[in-house]
């Protein structure tokens, strides 16, 4: 069974009106049990666009999603957390900052079982897993279990985003751009700490990345989104063998344009 199945996904924004858009156009997209697909485009090629139709923060207008074999369609996002883990951009959005490093690691341990968390606080066999976990970080965060997580440095915060996220594995990871408001150090850390973590239990993943050489560095599939539309779609031999301009130039003669991507000009 497939861990994601898109089926003739189309979105547009302001339908019916003279501002309408067609963000999607009949994305079909299967990912197999443990795949891990980077997502690049230039602006506006409906990356954000497919994240949020599949997380379910973004209605479906057209087409059919199902995760681990169900159909999340018209599932809302809270329904969807069983399913899936989303990290996002702003390290500050994935933690609660006056809570301590283990208490947030406690939550994503119950997701969802909020009550449960704050009757019982930190289980001491939870405590020593969180130690084990934060350990194999090398982030020296093993040792700041009680610092709260708003005193941490956003590339620590982010580490513990990811562990959380991962904490139980979810049927699928969402990464949005997880590494762009990094420093290139940090980012590089984070991206070989999320491969480690992914790797570890086989999580599928879905991560959507401006950085291309992150982009054939990491992960076993490569997409490549133009005007709502998959335009390249590659794995295996045919990606590891890809450089940065071969990437460029396949793009240009699928599309019939260059690439225009403001994150990647200006970085
Ligand atoms: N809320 C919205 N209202 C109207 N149009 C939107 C909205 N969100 C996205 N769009 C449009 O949908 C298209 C796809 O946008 P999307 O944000 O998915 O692209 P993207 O690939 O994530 O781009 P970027 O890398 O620039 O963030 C674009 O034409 C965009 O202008």
């Amino acid at each position: 069974m497939p861990a994601l199945e898109i089926k003739e996904l189309d979105q547009y924004f302001e339908q019916g009106t003279v501002n309408e858009t067609r963000a999607l156009r009949n994305i079909n997209l299967t990912l197999e049990e443990g795949e891990f697909v980077a997502i690049i485009g230039g602006n506006g090629a409906g990356k954000s666009t497919l994240l949020n139709s599949v997380a379910g923060s973004l209605p479906v207008v057209y087409g059919q999603i199902k995760i681990a074999g169900e159909d999340v369609t018209y599932l809302p996002v809270a329904k969807r957390a069983k399913l899936i883990s989303r990290v996002f951009q702003d390290p500050r959005s994935g933690t609660a900052p006056r809570l301590s490093v283990e208490e947030n690691l406690s939550l994503a341990m119950q997701r969802g079982r909020w009550r449960n968390f704050w009757s019982s606080g930190v289980r001491h066999s939870d405590r020593k897993l969180f130690k084990e976990k934060l350990a194999s970080l090398n982030l020296d965060l093993e040792t700041r279990l009680n610092t709260e997580i708003g005193l941490l440095s956003g590339g620590q915060r982010q580490a513990i985003t990811l562990l959380m996220a991962t904490l139980k594995a979810p049927e699928l990871l969402l990464l949005d751009e997880h590494t762009a408001a990094l420093d290139p150090k940090t980012s590089a850390t984070v991206m070989a700490l999320t491969a480690q973590l992914v790797a570890a239990q086989k999580i599928t993943t879905l991560m959507i990345t401006h950085d291309m050489n992150d982009a054939l560095k990491y992960g076993d599939r490569l997409i490549m989104l133009d005007h709502g539309q998959i335009a390249v779609d590659i794995r295996g031999d045919e990606k590891a063998s890809m450089t940065v301009p071969d990437l460029l130039a396949l793009f240009q003669k699928r599309s019939g344009t260059a690439l225009v991507d403001d994150a990647v000009l200006l970085s």
